[in-house]
Formats: structure tokens, sequence, C-alpha cells
């Protein structure tokens, strides 16, 4: 790796110094050989001294041995003499070898014969030697002038040698071989042979000694240039290693430590080789330097090491979470799975979760794993600034709706309540991230940490990202709570009333199934009562939908309370209930009837209403009646209709009877549906007339219904047929239609104007198409919408104010005029009235019979044509029969009359013959 290095040091002077070093070290080298081979050089000289002066001595002394010998011979005659004579002489010659050592041994052989040292050497002539020797010409010349002299001697010697040899004894011949050796010619001949020696001695002498002392001079001298560039060295060595130490920083040791240290990747501070101050630029620097590099590096990869170790095992435990995601089934074991991931496999010290109470601020924890996780119980924790514990992570969380990290409790200020709590756990770092629900926080995710910086931006996007997949959980769990509390609402609404709680018709099925099989199975009764409260729909319609339901769930509170054991009661809707009666005969469902009736009398208290209500109650029994439970039900049914018709507030039995009425409506039904196109309905007309001056003003459309079966059939019954069956809208459709032509076929007769009432069931006048209808059928026939009138009766108008207001609205819109029919019998309001769109009141015949005698029935039509005038509406009396009731109402100022008292409904000929006959008499006539 290359290591950013800032400062190095440079190590220019000591190369140089070492470059001078090498140089110095060459030039001593150079005067160390210089010194020895001069002295090598005087060696030389020397030997050569001395071999030139061996050579000359020799030659000097084998003519002296010669002479020595030649002497001996002759004066001794002994022949060792004579052999050792030519022995010397062969060996100068070069005729046998030269004995080693031999200039200095010659004299011994003359004492002992047997120790003459003997070692042969080469056998080269002296005068061959002294050549060799570097001799100079001069010298080898007096050399060779002295050999040649000796030579010369020596025929002298040989002379006297050969005439001792021949003259034996001879005293003569002895004395002339002597005097040959020992005169003075032999002598001048042996100072010719000195001389020159002498001469070549002492110029040999001279010669070589000069050369000693030449070369011992050069010698000299290169020794002191030896010395010199010793010196030299020396100094230059002192100087490099100063010049290194600095440029180390210290001793190569500390250097050499240093650098195994670097080596064995020991970084630990502070280093054992301090820098010295005046260092700073040296190895040791650079090398400190460098190791603090490297031990940032490492420090840095520990560290990344580290990271990614934290990192990995918040992967772990992000995965442990996803995992927990999929297979918790609840929150509270998804909490506790993440928490316990990221403490064991994140390495936070402390993990927790906490919901948050919106109203008192309070975060309640339901989840933690860790160390210290006691301090969950014993601290309250809240996101309320205002309280000490309102200041924690969660808080600051809570605050800025946002992740907080918190990487060292030691650089933040801490409230000290947080303070204490991180200096106990050893906590350094913290975090919390609010976890949302529906838009809003709804809790948060804690964790703590012992180190500081436990959160950089990695682990920040790991926890945030954990957070975002609770959260996504946390919308799966409410889908999936959602999911079954709409199966559990589901089978709730499959088996249960919503208003009351009461089993719906699909668990009274079922249940009645299972004890009609029991009944059946154990040969028991069973009765099935139905109940239906008596004008329940007066109570809707007159004090609202709410009181209505109220008072059905009051009631079904205290049917329930009139249960035995085993019994049921359900709603089917509306205000029917039945009552499941296990092993009840006549007797036990007649006490069950009468219990139930005193529960009902009872007053209600629903809202601010006292309500008293009574019930119809009509009951059928197993076997008698029928052992499956359509039959049962429809006989209940029947009995109870049967108490309706006879003024409700009673309970019956199911009878054959009974079972007539049903079927007849039943086929009352069936034929009502092909009455229209078997031309079965038609239209009777019934005057209205202005009380004034009784003039025919209008007209009310009244159905009727002949068919050849069953003859003529009155509205009262066949009306609530057609009701029942949905018939009424096409009937109404036509009796509106009939109703309307009529009315201009009379205009177009030039008949008096008056205004058509029709009757409206209320069926027709919640169908939305009835304007429409309307508006297109007066089109259709050209008649203006002045001349028709739509009754209503009040009960309809009071089922749904708001609705009957808006479509009086519509009608009134169109121009068509609205009365309400059997005003009275109802609870309409005066708030209500003001904002129907009416113009007329019709007085229920039931207070018009009796007028003339009941006070009460007087008031109350006195009051109606009171408030109708007050509120700018006509009022209309029906069901006039009398003089005297006539009369009443011309006296409380009713405006207009219909009854038998002028005429019954007529069909269209004789209602036009009316009109004719009253046109032209213009006064009332009563028609029978
Ligand atoms: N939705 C529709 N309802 C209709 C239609 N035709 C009739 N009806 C309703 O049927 C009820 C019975 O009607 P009906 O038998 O025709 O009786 C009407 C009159 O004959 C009767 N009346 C009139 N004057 C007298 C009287 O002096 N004495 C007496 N006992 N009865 C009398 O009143 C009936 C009219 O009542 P009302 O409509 O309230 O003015 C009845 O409720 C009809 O409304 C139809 O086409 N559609």
């Amino acid at each position: 790796m290359k290591l950013p290095v800032s400062r190095q040091p440079a190590p220019k002077q000591f190369v140089s110094i070492l470059w001078a070093c090498f140089g110095a070290l060459f030039i001593v080298t150079v005067a160390f050989l210089l010194y020895v081979w001069t002295e090598k050089r005087i060696d030389h000289a020397n030997q050569q001294r001395y071999a030139s002066r061996t050579l000359i001595e020799e030659l000097r002394q084998s003519s002296d041995d010669l002479t020595r010998m030649a002497r001996s011979y002759v004066v001794t005659g002994d022949p060792q003499y004579r052999r050792q004579y030519q022995e010397v002489l062969d060996i100068r010659d070069g005729r046998v070898p030269r004995p080693q050592g031999y200039d200095n041994v010659y004299w011994d052989l003359v004492v002992d014969p047997a120790k003459r040292p003997r070692q042969p050497g080469a056998a080269v002539p002296l005068i061959d030697l002294l050549r060799q020797a570097g001799f100079t010409p001069g010298e080898l010349r007096l050399l060779t002038q002295a050999k040649d002299e000796s030579d010369r001697l020596t025929g002298i010697e040989n002379k006297a040698l050969a005439m001792r040899d021949f003259g034996g004894d001879d005293p003569d011949a002895l004395a002339a071989a002597r005097a040959m050796l020992y005169d003075a010619s032999y002598h001048r001949a042996k100072a010719a042979i000195m001389l020159p020696i002498a001469q070549v001695t002492e110029s040999v002498e001279r010669r070589t000694l000069h050369a000693v002392e030449n070369t011992a001079l050069q010698a000299n001298g290169a020794r002191l240039g030896f010395i010199l560039f010793a010196l030299v060295l020396v100094t230059l060595l002192w100087r490099a290693k100063r010049r290194l130490d600095a440029t180390l920083g210290c001793s190569v040791d500390q250097l050499q430590q240093e650098i195994l240290r670097l080596g064995r990747g020991d970084m630990t501070e502070p280093p054992p080789v301090p820098v010295p101050d005046n260092a700073r630029d040296s190895v040791l620097a650079w090398l400190a330097e460098s190791r603090h590099r490297l031990a940032s590096v490492a420090q840095e990869r520990t560290d990344a090491l580290a990271r990614a170790q934290r990192l990995g095992k918040l992967y772990a435990a992000l995965s442990q979470c996803n995992q927990a995601i999929v297979r918790s089934r609840d929150e509270q074991e998804l909490f506790a799975s993440v928490c316990d991931a990221v403490v064991s496999h994140g390495g936070m010290s402390l993990a927790w979760v906490g919901l948050l109470d919106p109203d008192s601020l309070r975060v309640t924890p339901v989840a933690g794993a860790g160390d210290h996780i006691d301090y969950l119980n014993q601290q309250p924790i809240s996101v309320d600034p205002a309280l000490p514990e309102g200041r924690g992570p969660a808080a600051a969380a809570y605050r800025d709706d946002a992740p907080f990290w918190c990487q060292d409790f030691g650089q933040v200020p801490l409230s000290p309540l947080w303070r204490q709590h991180s200096e106990r756990c050893g906590w350094r770092a913290a975090m919390s991230i609010p976890l949302h629900r529906h838009g809003a926080i709804t809790g948060f995710i804690s964790a703590y940490s012992t180190a500081a910086d436990a959160f950089d931006p990695e682990v920040q996007a790991l926890f945030s990202e954990m957070a975002s997949d609770i959260e996504f959980a946390l919308k799966n769990f409410d889908r999936e709570r959602q999911r079954e509390q709409t199966d559990e609402r589901i089978q709730y609404l499959a088996h249960f009333d919503t208003l009351t709680g009461l089993p719906n018709r699909a668990q009274l099925q079922e249940h009645t199934l299972r004890a009609l099989d029991q009944a059946r199975a154990q040969g028991a009764p069973l009765a099935l009562m139905m109940l239906d409260l008596d004008h329940f729909k007066d109570i809707n319609d007159s004090l609202g939908h709410s009181v209505g339901d109220g008072l059905l769930c009051e009631l079904a509170k205290r049917l329930r309370q009139g249960l035995r054991e085993g019994d049921m009661v359900a709603r089917l809707g509306g205000d029917e209930f039945i009552f499941v009666l296990q092993g009840a005969g006549a007797q036990e469902a007649t006490e069950a009837a009468r219990k139930i009736m005193e529960l009902i009398a009872q007053p209600f208290r629903v809202g601010m209403h006292d309500l008293k209500v009574t019930a119809s109650v009509g009951i059928a029994l197993c076997p008698d009646d029928g052992d499956d439970m359509e039959n049962l039900l429809q006989r209940a049914d029947a009995a109870m209709y049967q108490v309706k018709r006879a003024g409700r507030h009673d309970y019956r039995f199911f009878t054959a009877a009974m079972h007539q009425r049903a079927a007849r409506h039943l086929q009352l039904v069936n034929l009502l549906r092909y009455a229209i196109e078997r031309g079965q309905l038609r239209v009777v007309y019934q005057p209205q007339v202005a009380l004034p001056d009784q003039r025919i003003v209008g007209a009310e459309a009244l159905l009727r219904w002949t068919t050849p079966e069953l003859g003529d059939i009155s509205p009262v019954e066949f009306i609530p047929a057609a009701e029942d069956s949905g018939l009424i809208l096409p009937i109404g459709a036509w009796v509106l239609r009939q109703a309307v032509r009529q009315a201009r076929a009379w205009l177009d007769a030039g008949l008096p104007p008056l205004v058509m009432a029709v009757n409206l069931s209320a069926t027709q006048f919640r169908d939305t198409e009835l304007p429409e209808l309307v508006s297109q059928i007066l089109l259709e026939e050209g008649l203006p919408p002045e001349y028709l009138e739509l009754e209503l009766t009040e009960g309809v108008a009071l089922h749904d104010p708001q609705g009957a207001i808006t479509m009086m609205n519509h009608l009134h819109e169109r121009g068509i005029r609205m009365s309400i029919d059997d005003f009275g019998t109802g609870y309409s309001s005066l708030s209500h009235l003001k904002k129907f769109k009416v113009y007329k009141l019709k007085i229920d015949k039931s207070f018009v019979r009796d007028i003339s005698t009941d006070a009460e029935d007087k008031a109350i039509v006195s009051a109606i044509i009171n408030m109708a005038r007050s509120l700018g509406l006509k009022t209309i009396a029906e069901g006039v029969e009398t003089a005297e009731q006539l009369a009443f109402l011309r006296q409380q100022d009713c405006d207009e009359m219909q009854g038998f008292y002028f005429s019954k409904p007529v069909d269209a000929e004789e209602f036009r013959g009316l009109l004719a006959d009253h046109a032209f008499h213009g006064s009332p006539r009563a028609r029978g």
C-alpha cells in the first residue's frame, strides 16, 4: 500500500558522504597496496643484494677453496683434497649439481667428510648464475674477468697437482709444485682474481644499498599516504555515521527494532523509541508517522470490520424482524420478536417498543428485551415536554415526528433524569423512531447501546427500514383485524339482528329446524308465536326512527326476560318478533303470550319519551297447525293479522278461518296481477264540494275492482294486497292516467273546471320516478297541472318527513298540488306541516263521523280547521253523511266537504250528470 507520506528524510548528504567514504576507502586501499608493493620491493632489493653477495662470495670462496685444496693436496698428497678440488671445480663449472646451502657449508665438508651435505640442486655453471643475477654490465664484466683469472689460476693449480701426482714424494717435484702455488706469480694471479671481485663487491654493495634505500623511501611515502587517507576515511566514516544517525533519528538497532515492530503489526501507542525534537525529519520520524498512519489505517480497518460485523448483525436483526412480520400473529408477538432480534442480533443493550396514548401523551412499554429492562417498569415515560420524564429519546422523536439519534450521551445536554439512567445502565448512545398508524404516531421503537456512535448512517438506514417494516406489519394487522371484524360482523349479521341483538331469521330458522326435529323425535309439542307492535309505524312516523329503534331495543330486552330456558325470540324485521317455545302446548303458549303482553304493557322510557305500546300476537302450534317452520310461521302470521283486524292488543291462536283469510289474500294478489289487462279495474269519482256555496270544486278518483270469480272487491281489501305485492305501482299509474284523462274530457266537454284528487300509496310516493311520471301523464293527456291534486296520507308523509318534503318540492315545482289525507290520525307537528308543500288538509272521517255527538271529535275537527287556517291551508272534511255534520263544519268555516251526504263515488258518466246538474241548479243535492 502506498502511504501518503507528507515528510520524508533527505538522504542526499548522507549519500555524498557515503560516496566520499567509498572514495577514501579506495584511496586507502591503493595506498596500502602501494605500501605493500614498496615493502616487497625493499625485500626484493635486499634479496638481490644478498644473492649478488652470495654469488660473488661463491666466486671468491670457490677460488680460495681451490687454492686451499690444491695446496693441501700438494702438501699432504691426500687424494681427498684432490677430489674435493675437482668437486669444487665441477660444481662451479656446472658439471655436477650444486649442493643445497652450498654457500655456507663448504668448510664442513673439509672437516668431516661423513657429514657433508649432498642435497643435490641444479647443475648450473657459476658464470650463468652470475649472468642471471641482475648485475650491471660493468659488474658482470669484472666478475667474468675474475672468473677468467680464476680459471687461469686453476691451470696453474692443475699443473701443480699433476706435478704432485706424477712426482709423488719427490721433493723437487713437491717443491716445484709448492712453488707454483705459493710464488709471486701465483699471488699476482690470485690478486688479479680478488681485485675485480672486491670492485664488484663494492659496486654491488653501493648499488643495492641505494636501491634498498630508494625503495624504503617510497615505502615510507606509501605508508604515510595510507595513514593519511585512513584518517580521512575514519573521519568520513564518523561523519557518515553522524549523518546516518541524523537521517535515521535513532540508532540502527533501535530502527531495526521499530521496523521489526512494524513488521509484526504492533501499532501500539506510544512508540518505545520516542522521536527526539531534533529528529523531526528523520527515518524514525517518518517511520513513526508511517506507523501512525498504518495504525490509523489498521484502526480504520478494524472499525470498518467492526462496523461490517455490526451491520451484519443488524441485517440479521432486520431479517429476523421480517421473519417476525411474516410469522407473528399479533402486534405483541411482533414487538417482542423485533426487540429480541435487535438485542440478540443487532448488538444493542436494550430495545423496547412503547405505545402512545395520544390524550395523556404517556408511552406504555409493550415489549422489550436486553439489559436493564427493569428500567421500563420503573420509569414512567411520556412525550409531554412539560414533564421531566417527557424529555427522553421517544419525546424527541415525537417532537419532530422523525427518528431521533443520540450518538453520545456525553455530548448531548440531557435532563438529569435521563443522565442518571444512562450512567446507571452504561448507555452511551440511543435512538427512537416513531411508528405510524393511519397517518399518526402510534408508538416508538427505541434502542440503547453501550458504544458511542453506534448509529452510523448505515445503521440508521437499517433501523429506519426496520421501523417502516413494522409499520407495514401494523397495517397488515389492521387489515387482518378489520377483515376478522368484518367476518365476525358478517357472521353476526348472518345470525343476529343488528338493532336489538336478537337472533335473526337465519338463526331462527336453524333453531326452529332443530327444535322441530327434537319435538318430532320426542313427540313433544312446540309453539311458534308471532308478535307485532300495534301502531309502531305511527311512533316511527311521528317521533322519528331513532325513537322507534330505541323502543325496539328496550322491547327486545323485555322479551328476552320473558323467555323460559330453551326458548328463543328472534326479530324478523320491523316490529315483528318470533318466539319458539319448545315443549309448549296451548296452555303454556297462552301463559307465555300473557306474560309477554304484560311486560309490554309497562311504559317504555325512550329518550325523552314515555311510550305506551301494545302488541298483537299470533300463535301456531306444532303439530296441530303444522310441523314445518314455513307453515307454522304463516299460521302464526295469519293469527296475528286477525288480531290486528280485530282491533289489536290481543293474542290469538291460529284457526281454520284465519287460514281462509290468508288464502284469500293470496288469491287476491294472484288475480290482481292480471286485473288491468283483463279490464277488471275501473275508476269512480266522488265529488268534493265547497261549503260556502256547495259548488262541486273537485272529484276524488277511487279505484274499483270487479272479478268474475270474486265479484266486487273493496279497495280496503285489495289496496293493501297491491301494496304488499308491489302491484300498486302499475295500478296507481293506471288510475292516475284514467283520472287525468277524465278530467281533461270533462274540461273538453265544457263542464266547470274542477280539481281531480288521486290517492297516492306509500310505495308510489317513495318512488323517485313519480314526479316525472305525473308530468308525463299530464303532458300526454293534455291537462294543466293545477287541475290535479295528489292525496297523501298523513302517515306516509310522516314516515320520512325529509324525503316527503323533497318529493313534495319536486311535485310542487311541476305545478302539481298536494293534500294530506286522513289528517288527524297521525302525529303531524307544525314544523313539518310548515315545510310540507301542501295546500289542503283532509280531516279523517273517523273524526267527522261523531262530531255531532262527541265533544272531543268536535274539538279536534275545530282545532284542525283553525290550525290549517293559521298555516294558510284549506280544509276538507271527508265522510260527511248528515246535515248536522255539515252544519258544524260550515260553522267552523271548513272550506270543503266530501261524503255520502252529497254523493257516493259514482262512475264518470254519472259524475258528469252531477256536474251538469250542479251547474244547472247551482245547489247541493243529497244522494243515496
Ligand atoms: N292508493 C289508493 N287508495 C285508494 C284508491 N281508491 C281507493 N283507495 C283507498 O281505499 C280506501 C277505501 O276506499 P273506498 O272504499 O273507495 O272508500 C272511499 C269512499 O267511498 C269512502 N267514503 C266517502 N264518503 C263517505 C261517507 O260519507 N261515509 C263512509 N262511510 N264512507 C265514505 O271513503 C273512502 C275515501 O277515503 P279517502 O281516500 O281517505 O278520502 C280509502 O282509504 C281510499 O283512499 C286508489 O286508487 N289508490
